[in-house]
Formats: structure tokens, C-alpha cells, sequence
């Protein structure tokens, strides 16, 4: 490609050098620059690319986009004010605009974006559609899978995601849209047919400091979108739509609203209830537990509406869908009390997922959660403070401590602790942890192991290593039965 339609989309504050040059492809890590590439450089958290350009020029790169002007360069200079967003625009050009071929569908919102992405493909493809999908757990076209890092890739990978989608013919991308991404432009200019949010509640302030500066990075997709479907339940919803014009529909259990549910009923298997919406009523069940799953249930019906399907479609499709790794997932073994796997690692979602179970346990509720390293560590007293009044025993322990100690991020949690209302203990080895709770487990008793759902590695301050919940609640069984 020539570097003049690489960089058609820009508006270039200055140009120096050649720019009707070929290129290879683009690179944002100058570590990764080879022969004729075009280097873009980003000023991060951690470190400036502009520091890399000379290694990105001596590794091959031709041109280099930038904020600032370098001296002596051996490359075409492209200098703007945002490399971030060039960085989108430039990779969405170079791989022939793929989200303008589909009809692209942004989740947004605290918790329930994944659960509500896997709900609206499988009801797109219960309809007979070809689905990409894009999120925290993995990323999909149709059934194959592709393993991922971010909820919401960088722009580069993520335009690249897009093109291979549209290649093997997808209609339709439904993906998780994380505050992270938009703040830091991964998803600039990219043109949303659909935006949904679930609910905001506290989670990432170590990024975004406030609530409120989360809750404005959560309304820029609703500038990106042609239609909104949003939670009018939730407190933060003038906010997430305050700039929005397009067409918005609302969803909700409490407030009066375009699609609402009434007559719910719970069980340990699922919801069942009733779903008004503009297009006609009809009766809802999910089979994942919880009042959680009816709104995620809702802003999925509210998004397939949106392109069409009829609601008895719709709720065809929910009864046949399948639960999502990591969520509410029970590990299947042959015990007297349950093993819940779930992902709930923030205030608000382990207040939701022990309140759901408390609904159906005919037992005790045991919480076994602890909270990540380098993240937010206000949430940490908060997520001690509901365990310990909602569940009747828990074990505090490690998740991904990352470069943090484990023991001072436990020490962060018990803070919360103080006065609550159930027993508990802290036990930093997350492994000692559940096999101290499947000692202790009565018959009945449900066992929630909080916080990592579909992960399979805990991330240590030197290293990753492997840790998949299912096979050490398997090990620790055959251990305790070994003993018998
Ligand atoms: C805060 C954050 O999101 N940071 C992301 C950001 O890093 P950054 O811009 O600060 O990069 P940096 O490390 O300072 O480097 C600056 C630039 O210099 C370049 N560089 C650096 C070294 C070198 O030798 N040469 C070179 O060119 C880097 O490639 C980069 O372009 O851009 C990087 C590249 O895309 C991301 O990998 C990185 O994600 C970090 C690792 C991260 O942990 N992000 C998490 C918090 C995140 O994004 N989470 C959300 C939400 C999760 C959820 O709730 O589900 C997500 O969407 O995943
Ligand atoms: N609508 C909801 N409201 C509140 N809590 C929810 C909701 N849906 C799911 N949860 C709880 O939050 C956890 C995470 O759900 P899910 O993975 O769907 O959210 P997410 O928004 O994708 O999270 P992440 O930000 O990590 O990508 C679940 O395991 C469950 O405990
Ligand atoms: N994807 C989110 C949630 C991670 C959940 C938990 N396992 C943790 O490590 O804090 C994040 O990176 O903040
Ligand atoms: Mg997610």
C-alpha cells in the first residue's frame, strides 16, 4: 500500500519527507518494526514511544506518525495531534475499512458484557447469521476460536479482527467495548450500528479515578451509534446517553421503559418472566440463575430487536442458550455440596452472585474470593465488607496479586472485614484456600470460588502460571478421597 491512502484519513499537522512511498504494514511496538513498515508512536503509562522511533527507523520502519517532530530522521515523517487515533484510522484504511461490511454491535458497562455478548450471538445464530464475536474470555468467528488478551484489543489487532471476520463472511461483530478502549481510542471512528450498556458500578478507579470520569468514558460509544439500548434501572443511565443522538431504547425491571420484564420467577437452573416490548409480549426462561441474568436477558432482546429478529425468535434462542465459561458454572462432581465457578470481581457483582445463590441454597453460602493486584484497590474493604455480610463463610484469599505482595492486598480486603456479619478466615495460597473450604463443606453447602470464572493462570509478581479452578477442585477431591 502507498503511504499517501495509508494515511487518507488523517489530518496531518505537517508532513516531512516523501509520503508517495510503499509500505509493509503498520506497527505501534518498535520492537516489532521491520522493512518499509510505518511506525506510530504512542505516548503510554509506562513508557513514550517516541523514545523508540530511532529503533524503529534502524529496524526498517519508512515512515513514522508522531506528535512531535524528531531531528535528523531517516524516514517520512507524519506528525499529528493524536497518534493514538491515527493509530485507529491509519489500521482501519490499511485493512480496507472491515467494520463499514458488517453490522457492528458495542457492549459497554461495569458487569454482564460478556454473559450478554454470548446471549445476542447466540440468538443471531439461532436466526441463521454468521457472528464474530470479541471479549474478556476469547474471541470467535462462527465456532473457531482465538485467544485474547484485552476485552477490547488494541486498534491495530482489532482492525485486523474485523477484516479476518469479514473474510470468512461474518454479518454481523457483537464485542465487549471496555472503558479502557475508549478512553484510550482503540475503538476510534469506528462506526457502531448498535451500543449497549448494562450498569455501572465501581470498578477500574485506579484508571479512571472517579466514578464519574468512568461513567463519561463509558458514554463516548453512545457518540459512535446509531441506536441505543440501555439499562434504565441504573443510576448512571442520564450520564451514559447525556451526549447520545441517536435512536435509544430503554430496558429495565423498576422504571417504566420500551422493553421491561414483570412476573419473574428464580430457581437455582434459571429466570423465567414475562417480556413487554414494542414489538409484542412474550414468555422469557434463561437457564442462568440470578436478577442479574434478567437484565442481560433484556439488553440482549432489546439488541437482537434491533436488527430485526422477532421476539419469538428471541426467546427460542435464550432457551437453548448456553451459560458462559466462568459464569455461574458448576463444576460437575460427585459431592454433596456444589462447587460454583464465577467471575464476579467487583463490589456489585459478588454482592449479585451471592444474593443469587443465597436464593436457592438450601445450605451454607461459602465465598472464597480475593481481589486482583494493580487494580483498583478501593474495591478491595468494599468486596470484604459484602462477602462477609452476605455469605455465611468466607475465605479470603489471592487473584492474580500481579506485582503486588498477596498478603498486603489481603490485608486491604479483612480492612472491610471488621464487623461483618459471618465467620472467615485468609489463606494466601488460593489452592489452600479452596481445599480448606471443601474440607469444611457440609452437605448442601455451596461453594462460590469468586473472581477468576474462565481464567486458567493466576498472575504472579515474577511470573504466570498455570491455574484452571476445574482441575484443582478435581485434585483436591481425589486428595480428600485418597484419605477415606
Ligand atoms: C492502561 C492500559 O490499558 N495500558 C495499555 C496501553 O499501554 P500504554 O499505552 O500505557 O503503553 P506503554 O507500555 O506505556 O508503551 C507506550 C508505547 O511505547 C511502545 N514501546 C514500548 C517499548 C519499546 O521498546 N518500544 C515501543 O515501541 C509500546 O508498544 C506503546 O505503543 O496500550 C498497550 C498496547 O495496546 C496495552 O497492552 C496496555 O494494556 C495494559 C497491559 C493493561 O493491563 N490493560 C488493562 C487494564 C485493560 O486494558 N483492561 C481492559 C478492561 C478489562 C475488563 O474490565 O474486562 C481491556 O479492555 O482489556
Ligand atoms: N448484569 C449484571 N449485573 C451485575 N452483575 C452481573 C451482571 N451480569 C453478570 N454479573 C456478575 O458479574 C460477573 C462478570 O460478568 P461478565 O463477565 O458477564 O461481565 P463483564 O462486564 O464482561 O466483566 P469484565 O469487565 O471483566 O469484562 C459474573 O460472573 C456475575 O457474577
Ligand atoms: N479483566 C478484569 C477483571 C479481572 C478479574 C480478576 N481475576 C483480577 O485479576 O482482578 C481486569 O483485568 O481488571
Ligand atoms: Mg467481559
Amino acid at each position: 500500500m502507498k503511504l499517501t491512502e495509508l494515511i487518507k484519513n488523517l489530518t496531518p499537522l505537517k508532513i516531512n519527507g516523501k509520503s508517495d512511498i510503499g509500505i509493509n504494514k503498520i506497527e505501534y511496538d518498535s520492537r516489532k518494526v521491520t522493512q518499509n513498515d510505518v511506525f506510530v508512536a504512542i505516548r503510554g503509562y509506562k513508557t513514550d514511544g517516541h523514545k523508540y522511533i530511532e529503533q524503529a527507523v534502524k529496524n526498517g520502519a519508512a515512515a513514522v506518525i508522531a506528535e512531535e517532530h524528531t531531528e535528523n530522521i531517516k524516514a517520512c515523517e507524519i506528525i499529528v495531534d493524536n497518534t493514538r487515533r491515527a493509530l485507529s484510522l491509519a489500521a482501519a484504511t490499511y485493512y480496507g475499512e472491515p467494520a463499514k461490511k458488517m453490522k457492528l454491535i458495542g457492549v459497554t458497562g461495569t458487569n454482564g458484557k460478556t454473559t450478554t455478548t454470548y446471549l445476542v450471538k447466540s440468538v443471531l445464530e439461532f436466526t441463521g447469521h454468521k457472528v464474530g464475536l470479541i471479549g474478556t474470555n476469547q474471541n470467535m468467528i462462527g465456532n473457531k476460536v482465538i485467544p485474547t488478551e484485552h476485552t477490547t484489543p488494541e486498534s491495530l489487532e482489532l482492525q485486523k479482527l474485523f477484516a479476518d471476520m469479514v473474510s470468512e463472511g461474518a454479518e454481523y461483530c457483537i464485542m465487549e467495548v471496555s472503558s479502557h478502549s475508549l478512553c484510550l481510542d482503540r475503538v476510534y471512528g469506528i462506526p457502531f450500528y448498535i451500543g449497549a450498556f448494562t450498569n455501572l458500578t465501581q470498578d477500574h478507579l485506579d484508571f479512571h479515578k472517579t466514578m464519574d470520569e468512568y461513567a463519561k468514558a463509558k458514554s463516548i460509544l453512545f457518540t459512535m451509534c446509531e441506536r441505543a439500548v440501555v439499562n434504565a434501572d441504573d443510576d448512571y443511565v442520564k450520564t451514559i446517553i447525556g451526549n447520545a443522538d441517536c435512536k435509544i431504547v430503554k430496558y429495565g425491571i423498576d422504571k417504566k421503559c420500551d422493553i421491561c420484564a414483570k412476573n419473574i420467577k428464580y430457581n437455582q437452573r434459571g429466570v423465567l418472566f414475562e417480556v413487554d416490548t414494542p414489538f409484542g409480549n412474550e414468555n422469557i426462561r434463561l437457564d442462568i440463575p440470578g436478577r442479574f441474568s434478567v437484565y442481560n436477558a433484556l439488553c440482549a432482546i432489546g439488541i437482537c430487536q434491533g436488527t430485526g429478529i422477532g421476539i419469538s425468535d428471541i426467546a427460542k434462542a435464550l432457551v437453548l442458550a448456553k451459560g458462559v465459561k466462568g459464569r455461574a458454572e458448576v463444576v460437575n462432581i460427585p459431592t454433596d455440596y456444589t462447587v460454583m465457578i464465577d467471575y464476579a470481581h467487583t463490589p456489585d457483582g459478588l454482592e449479585n452472585i451471592i444474593k443469587t445463590v443465597k436464593g436457592f441454597a438450601k445450605g451454607r453460602v461459602i465465598t472464597v474470593f480475593g481481589c486482583g493486584g494493580d487494580r483498583d484497590s478501593a474495591k478491595r474493604p468494599k468486596m470484604g465488607k459484602i462477602a462477609g455480610d452476605l455469605s455465611d463463610f468466607c475465605v479470603v484469599t489471592s487473584d492474580n496479586p500481579r506485582t503486588e505482595d498477596p498478603e498486603a492486598i489481603l490485608k486491604d480486603i479483612l480492612e472491610g472485614m471488621k464487623d461483618v456479619k459471618a465467620d472467615f478466615t485468609a489463606i494466601c495460597d488460593r489452592t489452600d484456600a479452596i481445599e480448606y473450604a471443601m474440607r469444611h463443606a457440609k452437605a448442601n453447602d455451596v461453594i462460590i470460588l469468586a473472581g477468576k470464572g474462565h481464567e486458567t493462570y493466576q498472575i504472579l509478581k515474577d511470573k504466570t502460571i498455570h491455574y484452571d479452578e476445574r482441575e484443582i477442585v478435581r485434585d483436591i477431591l481425589a486428595k480428600i478421597n485418597s484419605e477415606a
